[in-house]
């Protein structure tokens, strides 16, 4: 298989391949459900790296670039990088359908057809062969545990799933995820799975290969894992018990524990360090309240309410040790195999920049952020179940605590300053990629503030 880096890192708007791929690109971009930067029109895009994988699918690096609007979450106001697989091709096929990106008009691609490789099953069959031969291309180091042998000839398929990211299943065996917006360094999904492995915690599916760039900087770009066959998601098995009527109490409590174990494998295997004052943590969860507000005005009327109950923060207990955490732990990150949870996507929250992703937090974060999920869980139904969500909570928090050696239900204030911090979030989120679901974080924000005030 010929590997050859077809062009330099650079900026490469009008000259080059990007010439050719700009137009496509522009159109493309916005309509993927991964693309951040829905909000803003892209400016500019840029081609950091581009090496082709095998002959006629190339692997990109672009920035896509927003001019000078500030970002929402932190993320650089710049814009971002997102890694692309590109197919190439003189003579479009009709099976390309969804996969079609376009016909280049000019440059050195005139006339070829593109398309989005990782819909080709060809292409992402050729992908999986690539990640079991460790080694290079270009830029490009594919890795692997060479005690884990992964089968050659397993049938792709592409998830059709609400992502961040994209994932492809092969044979029902493994489950590839690449990662599509990409930040310099090592992404905490292949970190802390790996970690957690290493620690023999159960609840995660070890990384069997992984692949990353050293060019533009070092940065991790997909991860094989085992699949979990039969698995269902906590998200859809909450909204099927409370479409049939049913509790959901003994599944939230050994997801409570389960999720206790995970931190505690966590704590092992990283350092720790006392949790931060409570004042300085108010301060920083009031300057994300008031950045979102700046971007979402139905959130104003609530600022002072909310930043009151940030700053009663200051008269709390100091909480558990901040450890590196999950970061954006919710109903969908959870699947249940036969009778056992697992935790899937250690990647944080994706908007937050990867420095911080990859500290330490309170473990109160995930916590706050599985118990806003039973919350959306209940609001999916009229009339709305807050008993449902309550019972739950309740069930999750006396599950954790039955193994962490800690209670969460008794760090009342942290957990409801933690809450309110992972409702504005979600509001950010919903305005961004969902308006519709916006009411649902927005009645988690309306009852913080009425209390916190
Ligand atoms: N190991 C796995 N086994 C089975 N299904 C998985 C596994 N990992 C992920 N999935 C499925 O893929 C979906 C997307 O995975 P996730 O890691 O959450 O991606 P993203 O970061 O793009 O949201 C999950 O909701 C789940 O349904
Ligand atoms: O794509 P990710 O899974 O990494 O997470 C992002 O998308 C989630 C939605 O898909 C979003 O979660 C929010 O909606 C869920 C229901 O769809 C709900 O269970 C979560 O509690 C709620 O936060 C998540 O916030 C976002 O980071």
């Amino acid at each position: 298989m010929q590997k050859t880096a077809i062009a330099r890192p650079g900026r490469t708007t009008d000259a080059g391949p990007m010439a050719s791929l700009s137009g496509l690109l522009r159109e493309w971009l916005p309509r993927q459900r991964w693309f951040a930067g829905k909000d803003r029109p892209v400016t500019d895009l840029a081609l950091l790296s581009m090496t082709e994988l095998f002959p006629g699918c190339l692997h990109l690096l672009v920035h896509a670039g927003h001019s000078a609007v500030p970002s929402p979450g932190g993320a650089p106001p710049a814009g971002d990088c997102y890694q692309l697989l590109l197919g190439v091709r003189q003579h479009p096929s009709p099976r390309l359908g969804r996969a079609l990106i376009g016909r280049a008009e000019e440059g050195p691609l005139a006339g070829m057809t593109v398309f989005d490789a990782l819909q080709d099953p060809r292409s992402a069959q050729l992908l999986l062969e690539r990640l079991r031969h460790p080694g290079a291309a270009g830029p490009l180091r594919f890795e692997g545990d060479p005690a884990v042998p992964v089968p050659a000839g397993l049938v792709p398929r592409l998830l059709d799933a609400e992502q961040s990211n994209s994932s492809l299943v092969y044979g029902d065996a493994f489950i590839l995820k690449l990662f599509r917006r990409i930040q310099p360094g090592v992404n905490p999904d292949l970190e802390l799975s790996g970690a957690l492995a290493g620690q023999g915690c159960r609840r995660v599916p070890a990384p069997v290969a992984w692949f990353r760039t050293t060019s533009p900087w070092e940065a991790t770009l997909g991860v094989l894992q085992p699949f979990l066959r039969n698995a269902s998601d906590g998200w859809t098995l909450a909204l099927s018990a409370l479409a049939s009527g049913d509790e959901f109490t003994a599944e939230a409590r050994q997801l409570g524990r389960a999720t206790a174990e995970v931190h505690l494998a966590l704590a092992s295997a990283f350092p720790s360090r006392a949790h931060g004052e409570n004042s300085r943590m108010a301060a920083a969860m009031t300057e994300r309240l008031e950045l979102a507000a700046h971007f979402v005005p139905a959130l104003q009327p609530h600022v002072p309410g909310l930043r009151t109950a940030f700053g009663a923060l200051a008269g709390c207990d100091p909480g558990p040790p901040d450890q590196r955490i999950h970061g954006d732990l919710h109903l969908g990150q959870v699947l249940r195999a036969g009778r056992e949870w697992f935790v899937i996507d250690f990647e944080g929250e994706p908007s937050r920049p990867l420095a911080e992703r990859r500290g330490v937090h309170s473990p109160v974060r995930d916590i706050a952020g599985m118990l806003r999920s039973f919350d959306y869980a209940a609001r999916q139904r009229r009339p709305w179940r807050p008993e449902w969500a309550r019972r739950c909570r309740e069930a999750y928090c006396a599950g954790y605590a039955s193994l962490a050696g800690w209670d969460p239900r008794k760090k009342h204030g942290l957990l409801r300053a933690y809450e309110t911090d992972r409702a504005v979030y979600e509001v950010l989120y919903e305005a961004r990629h969902r308006p519709d679901w916006l009411p649902v974080p927005m009645a988690a924000i309306e009852r913080l503030a009425v209390r916190g005030a």
